[in-house]
Formats: C-alpha cells, structure tokens, sequence
C-alpha cells in the first residue's frame, strides 16, 4: 500500500529520521514512538506537507514527486493538534477540503452528523474547546475518497461517545479498503479495532515491532 525508500528528513541539517526501507501493507497500522521521537514529522512528510528526501509511492502506483496531486487527492491526514485560521468556520474548512478532495455527494453531511458538528459548524474556530476542534479535524481527515488515511492521536480530547464513534468509523472504512496509519500514546483494546501491525520510531527511524502471539 506504502512503500518508503531512503527517506531522510532533516531540520537545519540535524537529522530526525532516516527510514532505508518500509513497505505497509493494506490495513491498520500502530505507529508508536516517545514525545519528540519523529511521529508528526514522519505524518507530515508522507501527507505530502512537508520537504523531504527519498521516494514515497502509495499502491505501486502514485509517486509523491512524480504524481503529487493523484498522491495527495488519495492520501489524508488528522494532526494531533489542529491549528486552523481563527476566523474561519468548520463549515468553511469543510466545504474548501471537500472540493479539493473530490468528495462524493452527501458525504459532507453524512460527516457531519457522524461527528455531530452541525451545531457550531458555522461560527469560528477560534471559538472551538479542544474536542470540537478535534471533531472538525476529523471530519475533514475523513473526507474524499482517500486510500490512506493518516491519524495523529485521533482519540485526544474526545468524550467517550465520540471515541466510540472514530472507531467505528475506522473499522468501517477498512473493511471498504482504506488503509490507516495511527499514533496513540494510549493503548487501544485490540478486540475493538484490529491492528495489522505496529510500528516504532526510535533511534531516528522506523522498525516494526514483532506482533504478539
Ligand atoms: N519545524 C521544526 N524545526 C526544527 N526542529 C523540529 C521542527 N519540528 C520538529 N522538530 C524536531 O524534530 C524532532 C521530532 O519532532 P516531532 O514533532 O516529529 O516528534 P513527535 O514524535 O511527533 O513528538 P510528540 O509525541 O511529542 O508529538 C524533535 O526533536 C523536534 O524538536
């Protein structure tokens, strides 16, 4: 599904991360790592926002440089802590992710009542609590018909309900074909969302972590 190849990122010439290697397979895939271990860094660079050195190729098929705007319309990305211009509404970010990401008909409101956002959607983020924000994100990380989908701490600020709610939607997608890569610092019951594999970013790079028997 992801194949990665002598990725190296580096900030001011310090390098963060050097992967030779890593191919997932379709499905849902645990990143773990420590604060500061290249988490978000290794998110933004395969969402396609940040430069980076090396070759990403999502389904043997759109290369990140060779084929930028089919690899981005098919890849998405939920950050841990979304940051959007103050005085635009979910409504205005929605309508804007949803043209650039080709969504089918019915899919925004569809998002919208699954996340229950319809209430505030209007008025601007500035004025948002930390779960509402994080609601919008995901919304809009949901968006399109995306084959891979990339969630930082999607389950950060959430209340009970709607944590119930990104799973579902998670084991749902998958079994349509989406692929998933995550980061949680919390530990999630395997019985409610099943894991392909989980990965680990430390000493500057990514290994696999053997699954449990
Ligand atoms: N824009 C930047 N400029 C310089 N250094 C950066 C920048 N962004 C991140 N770093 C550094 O890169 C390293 C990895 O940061 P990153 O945010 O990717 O870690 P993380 O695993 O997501 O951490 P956390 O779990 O705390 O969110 C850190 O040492 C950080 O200081």
């Amino acid at each position: 599904m992801l194949s990665i190849r002598n990725f190296q990122k580096s900030y001011h010439n310090r390098l963060v991360l050097a992967i030779p290697q890593a191919d997932f397979s379709p499905g849902i895939h645990w990143l773990k790592g420590r604060n500061g271990s290249g988490k978000t860094t290794f998110f933004r660079s395969v969402a396609g926002l940040l430069p980076f050195e090396g070759t990403l190729v999502l389904d043997n098929k759109y290369d990140i440089r060779q084929q930028p705007v089919e690899y981005r319309l098919r890849v998405n990305y939920g950050e841990a802590e979304p940051l959007y211009p103050q005085f635009l509404s979910a409504w205005e970010l929605i309508r804007w992710v949803a043209a650039t990401k080709q969504s089918p008909n019915q899919q925004v409101d569809e998002l919208i009542d699954l996340f229950g956002i319809r209430d505030f959607m209007k008025t601007p983020v500035g004025t948002y609590s930390s779960g509402m924000l994080k609601k919008t994100s995901l919304v809009l990380a949901f968006l399109g018909k995306p084959h891979l989908i990339l969630l930082d701490e999607p389950l950060i600020t959430l209340d009970h309900a709607t944590t119930r709610v990104v799973i579902e939607r998670i084991r749902q997608q998958r079994q349509q074909g989406v692929s998933f890569l995550l980061s949680t610092h919390q530990d999630v019951d395997p019985t409610e969302l099943p894991v392909d594999s989980t990965w680990i970013i430390q000493n500057q790079t990514l290994e696999l972590l053997p699954q449990p028997a």
